[in-house]
């Protein structure tokens, strides 16, 4: 049977209760094998002995191991390939920008490097959406709350991690508990993440939307939308169908009514499917009643996946003069990086890849966007 990650919190919680531990002892032990990753627990200063029994017994420090890392010609961009104690594989991308060069009420922004991580939350996906290289494999499994807060550590040994964006790998809310529950983790001792800092992206799963608010306030909501219509939704995102938009938009306008915090439009600019000047002004009137950033994503072919080709610049130049001009929504185009590496969040592996192989791809360089 697969041993627990003590990175999972439900589950330590539950069995130092059953054993009258002191949960304070978590947070302690957390941060001692973040320093020392190959510790044995007994090293803990403090640590009571029916704790170290008990974690000795039902306990790994870490379930999941970094099997390769890949770093991009410019050193911006890490990717990281995470083995899981059942074999599968997942990716989580480290994404370091440069403050200084960004500006903030006109001046250069204080500071100097801040990284974003990119991680999974399922091996493979349910939700097939049509240019998504995840969505062509098929579910595999949920990660478990302890998989996901190991992608953390794991790439805080690379990086100050001040950024967390559930992009990579799988739906985050179709693994609801164990996304809420590492997302608790990461805020709480000794992460200490802001839940300002950490953004779950959804294809657009209602009934999570609408309990999220509540589990988590505070928290970033990405949606990709990628279509202002519902026809062209479901063409290219089958979950369309189960979640259609004018209801996605009514359980938006809620979220936003309860968390008062702008939301974060996703639309992949797919040429001659939504990328034209109709769909942009449809996009600004439904886009109306919210408080929003929109970005627009370049698409990022890959091999099996034609049937669909990224739009030409001239229409994302136009698609964001209009949002912007015409209906004053603020929209960022999505630059590319790390394609040296397919250091992309959405571009994710299905078997252990060639390290030799390289792949088109691209990264989040502004998701910066979502921290401000
Ligand atoms: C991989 S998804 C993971 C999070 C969640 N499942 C979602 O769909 O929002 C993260 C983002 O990558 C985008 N994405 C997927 N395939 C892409 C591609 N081929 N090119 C560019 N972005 C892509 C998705 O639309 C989504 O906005
Ligand atoms: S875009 Fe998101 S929801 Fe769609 S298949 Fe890919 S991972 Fe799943």
């Amino acid at each position: 049977m697969a041993v627990r990650s003590i990175f999972d919190g439900a589950h330590i919680r539950a069995e130092f209760d059953k054993a009258g531990i002191s949960l304070h002892f978590i947070p302690l032990i957390w941060k001692h094998v973040i320093k020392n990753p190959n510790c044995d627990f007994g090293e803990i200063p403090s640590l009571p002995s029916a704790a170290y029994l008990l974690l000795r017994s039902k306990f790994k420090s870490f379930t999941s191991s970094i099997d390769s890392v890949f770093e991009s010609n410019d050193q911006v961009t890490t990717k990281l390939l995470i083995k899981l104690q059942n074999g599968e594989f997942v990716e989580a991308v480290i994404m370091r920008y440069d403050t200084r060069l960004g500006k903030y009420n006109g001046k250069p922004r204080p500071g100097g490097l801040r990284s974003t991580l990119c991680i999974s939350s399922q091996v493979g996906c349910k939700m097939g959406c049509k240019f998504c290289a995840t969505g062509t494999m098929g579910f595999k499994k949920n990660l478990t709350s302890g998989e996901i807060v190991e992608q953390l550590v794991h790439a805080s040994q690379f990086s100050k991690i001040r950024n967390v964006v559930f992009m990579g790998m799988g739906e985050p809310l179709n693994n609801y508990g164990a996304v809420v529950e590492a997302i608790r983790a990461m805020i709480g001792s000794p992460f200490q993440l802001s839940p300002k800092r950490i953004t779950v992206s959804t294809v657009g799963i209602i009934p999570a939307i609408n309990k999220l608010q509540n589990d988590l306030p505070g928290l970033n909501l990405a949606v990709s939308l990628h279509a202002p219509i519902q026809d062209i939704r479901c063409q290219i995102m089958p979950a369309a169908r189960a979640f259609p938009l004018e209801k996605l938009m009514d359980a938006l306008l809620l979220y936003q009514k309860n968390s008062l915090q702008k939301i974060f439009i996703e639309y992949i600019m797919l040429d001659g499917m939504n990328d034209e000047e109709q769909h942009a002004h449809l996009l600004g009137k439904l886009l109306a009643p919210f408080e929003v950033v929109v970005n627009l994503i370049p698409f990022n072919p890959i091999g099996i996946l034609s049937q669909f080709k990224t739009s030409v610049e001239m229409r994302v130049v136009m698609f964001q003069k209009i949002l912007r001009g015409t209906y004053n929504i603020r929209t960022t185009v999505r630059k590319q990086m790390g394609q040296d590496i397919s250091g992309a969040c959405g571009q994710l592996v299905v078997n252990r890849p060639d390290k030799n192989s390289i792949g088109n791809a691209n990264a989040l360089t502004d998701i910066e966007d979502l921290h401000l």
